[in-house]
């Protein structure tokens, strides 16, 4: 018997674990996988559950099961151990753009399934300051929108709460001051109404926000918006829809593995779709530190 540490978030999407978890565990007991559950009761308690799993031993594997923000919590409790083992998910969130970006099915039993095959692939994580993201860290006044969704609201009507929102924010866009420092790049000094730092290519639904982006290669894709109009902005956002943006004048791009930023703004920091502290910060790129199955 393989032992794994399931640690799921039981207010994830549409409360889908907690109808699940049965199954779930029927079906990985079957294929000789013995699971046992934590199930997370706030903010950090991902984290502390995944530090412990690790710290303790034991475990073959470490399954995360909630949205992106419960994923992101595994890691950052995994990220800084030694012997890692690897880490199955399941996407139950409401926006899971994690999952999509790496072909992780929505569906239950394909998910066991995967996790059962056993096929494993390293992935890059992001370190921004001292903690860690493996989707998308950015910051700017567009990125607030990911934490201001309540999660009942999210609970109720998914990702149609995030549009909402979207709407609402774009009726007072502001830019903000910031200086951006990368390795191989020109250092920039200017307005930006936000700036990204992919590592995968599906970022808030958006499949085609940083098409180059790749989960493995050691990179991030820097996408930085400079000050614009509204009218300006919503055609930037049907170029992007198109994975057209990345030519335009308010748009700079580049890859890079090392980067600072600073403000003289008080910036908040968006760490795969949760806050993240606020700025100065400085991301480093962790090679294909983690293994997960996918
Ligand atoms: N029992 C709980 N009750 C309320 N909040 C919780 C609980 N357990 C964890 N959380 C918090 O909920 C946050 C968001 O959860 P998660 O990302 O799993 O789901 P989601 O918000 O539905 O999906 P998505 O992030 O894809 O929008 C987590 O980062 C965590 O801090």
């Amino acid at each position: 018997m393989k032992r794994a540490r399931l640690i799921y978030n039981p207010t994830s999407g549409r409360e889908e674990m907690r109808r699940r978890l049965p199954d779930i565990l029927q079906r990985l007991d079957e294929a000789g996988i013995e699971a046992t559950c934590h199930a997370t009761t706030g903010e950090g308690d991902a984290t502390r559950a995944a530090a412990d799993a690790v710290e303790r031993g034991g475990y073959d594997l470490i399954i995360a099961a909630g949205g992106d923000g419960t994923l992101n919590e595994v890691i950052n409790g995994m990220a800084e151990k030694e012997n890692l083992p690897p880490l199955g998910y399941f996407p139950v969130g409401t926006t899971n753009d994690f999952a999509r970006a790496m072909g992780i099915p929505r569906n239950w039993e394909d998910c066991c399934n995967l996790i059962i095959r056993g096929e494993l692939r390293p992935i890059d994580v992001g370190k921004a300051n001292d903690r860690y993201f493996v989707n998308i860290a950015g910051g700017g006044k567009l990125t607030e929108l990911t934490y201001e969704v309540p999660s009942k609201l999210k609970t109720m009507i998914g990702q149609l709460a995030y549009y909402l929102k979207g709407i609402e924010k774009m009726t007072n866009l502001s830019p903000t001051e910031l200086i951006i420092q990368a390795e191989g790049q020109e250092m920039l000094h200017d307005e930006f109404m936000m700036f990204l730092i992919a590592n995968t290519n599906s970022v808030g639904g958006f499949e085609k926000l940083a098409p180059g982006a790749r989960i493995d290669d050691g990179l991030f894709d820097v996408i930085a918006l400079k000050k614009c109009n509204l009218p300006e902005f919503v055609r930037l956002v049907t170029l992007a829809l198109r994975g057209e943006h990345l030519n335009d004048p308010h748009v700079v791009y580049f890859r890079t593995d090392y980067m600072e930023v600073t403000s003289p703004a008080h910036v908040q920091l968006n760490l795969d779709g949760e806050l993240g502290g606020v700025l100065p910060a400085t991301f480093q790129m962790l090679p294909q530190h983690l293994r997960i199955f996918a």
